[in-house]
């Protein structure tokens, strides 16, 4: 049995990461992966309710950060961990990287809080604190980001933030990525959607994530 992997998928809303998860899955399944295709919040029929609230309904940033908590804490207990522990190859659209950049950076809200949630939620393990092993970081100016989401959907309560709020988050996004630059791989999100695919696959295979020579 392989080692399980870890990998999360991040950036603003609208910097393109869900256009290629779709790709991604079939193609570590097609090189012989199980794959777990997750996402937070959610994941667990607890947490997608808990997701619903997160999404749609106006709180101050303590309660938004110990939902978001709460929700992955459920995720990892009865999704990740599990998965993980089989050898499974766990594609998670999102994790702790976004609440640093959006609670964090995006609402001001503690860091020092949010990393004692993160021991709490995320600690407690024999191997330390579950981290993903390799973070797909979409990195696109909030103001792109903004021209692409604009009439694609009716925006979530995130979606419908100002571009100075996803200037912090993004700035949040670099602090991360900085901040441990073994696991973040940087997709320049601005290219054409081919052209990041090829980042992708790129960095994948430059990580051993994937074998080399595989087409879409
Ligand atoms: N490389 C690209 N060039 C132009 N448009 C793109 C590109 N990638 C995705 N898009 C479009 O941008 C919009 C946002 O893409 P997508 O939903 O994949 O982003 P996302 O990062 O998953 O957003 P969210 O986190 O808010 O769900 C969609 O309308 C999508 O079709
Ligand atoms: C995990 C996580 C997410 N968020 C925000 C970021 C997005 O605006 C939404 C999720 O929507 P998506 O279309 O699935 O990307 O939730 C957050 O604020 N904090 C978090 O920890």
């Amino acid at each position: 049995m392989s080692e399980g992997l870890f990998l999360t998928l991040e950036g603003i809303d609208g910097a393109g990461k869900s256009s290629h998860l779709d790709a991604m899955e079939a193609l570590f399944k097609a090189q012989g992966r199980t794959v777990v295709r997750t996402r937070e919040p959610g994941g667990t029929p607890l947490a997608e309710t808990l997701r619903g609230l997160i999404l749609e309904q106006p709180m101050d940033p303590l309660t938004e950060s110990l939902l978001v908590f709460a929700a992955r804490r459920d995720h990892i207990v009865q999704v990740i961990e599990p998965a993980l522990a089989r050898g499974d190859l766990v594609l998670c659209d999102r994790f702790t990287d976004a609440t640093f950049a959006y609670q964090g950076a995006g609402r001001g809200f503690d860091a020092a809080v949010l990393s004692t949630l993160e021991q709490w939620a995320q600690g407690g393990r024999a191997q330390g604190l579950l981290q993903p092993h390799i973070t797909l970081w979409f990195d696109l100016a909030p103001e792109t980001a903004a021209e692409r989401l604009a009439g694609a959907r009716v925006p979530d309560k995130f979606e419908a933030q100002p571009v100075e709020f996803f200037r912090r988050v993004a700035l949040g996004y670099a602090d991360r990525a900085a901040a441990d630059a073994q696991r973040f791989i940087r997709i320049d999100a601005s290219q054409a959607r081919d052209q990041v695919w090829q980042q992708i696959e790129t960095a994948l295979v430059a990580r051993g994530a994937l074998n080399a020579g595989t087409a879409r």
